[in-house]
């Protein structure tokens, strides 16, 4: 579903990305693993066209490396970005339909399955975004991704700053867009998440995919743990 082949990226004159290499198949969760500034956000901003990149970037076959974000999104890529981005002034409730794709018949989310999914933001579906907890705001903001209706959603960090309670619940949560058949490319830093959720993994160190495998792979990797990962 997604392709992509010798990607580099640049923030101006700084060359960020060095010929990356990686995909994502329909229904997979695939996760980008890495410390931090090795390349993890720069590579889902550049296939969000946020950042300006050569190479290819495929997505059911179609070029989209060059493209406008909302085009892209259009195409049905959901982006998640680490820091929480809600509109404080509207309630729980405004923020997810905000998000909400028009013209669809027969939407695949809708807010009650949202609710269903994290009670929490029920209870507070009619307070103020704003006012939520950093946690709250984070569900809300993946959630509120997932009303434009993506079959690919990018999620950066989704549980950092979260507690191990929450953080189970994001997991259960991926789990399920899976379910519903939507592929998912996770930003994590904790690897604990990433070899319980996903299929595949890819280990970035300074703007490269120096690590490619399943999760069993890599746990018995200790080499690439070490000297690529906090672990
Ligand atoms: N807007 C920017 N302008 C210039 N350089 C940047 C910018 N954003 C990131 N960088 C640099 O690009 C490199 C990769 O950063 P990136 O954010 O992609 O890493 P990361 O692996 O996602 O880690 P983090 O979790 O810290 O974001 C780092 O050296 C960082 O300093």
């Amino acid at each position: 579903m997604l392709e992509i082949s010798g990607l580099h990226a640049y923030y101006g004159k700084s060359h960020i990305l060095h010929g990356v290499d990686l995909g994502v198949g329909e229904g997979e969760i695939v996760s980008l693993l890495g410390r931090n500034g090795s390349g993890r956000s720069t590579t889902i901003r550049t296939i969000m066209g946020l950042v300006d990149g050569e190479g290819s970037i495929r997505f059911r076959g179609d070029q989209i490396l060059g493209r406008k974000p909302f085009d892209i999104a259009y195409r049905g890529i959901g982006y998640v970005p680490e820091n929480r981005e809600v509109f404080p002034k509207l309630t729980v409730h405004q923020n997810l339909l905000l998000g909400e794709k028009r013209g669809r018949k027969t939407p695949r989310w809708t807010a009650a399955d949202m609710y269903r999914m994290f009670p929490r933001l029920e209870e507070r579906q009619h307070t103020e975004a704003g006012v939520l907890s950093g946690g709250e705001q984070q569900m809300l903001t993946l959630c509120r991704t997932l009303m434009g209706d993506p079959d690919l959603i990018m999620i950066d960090e989704p549980t950092e700053g979260l507690a191990p309670k929450i953080v189970e619940l994001v997991a259960d949560y991926l789990k399920e867009l899976k379910n519903r058949g939507v592929s998912v490319l996770l930003v994590e830093q904790k690897l604990t998440i990433a070899l319980e959720i996903s299929e595949r993994c890819y280990v970035m160190g300074h703007g490269s995919i120096v690590f490619e495998g399943t999760p069993a792979a890599l746990r018995a990797d200790e080499h690439v743990r070490k000297e690529w990962l906090e672990v």
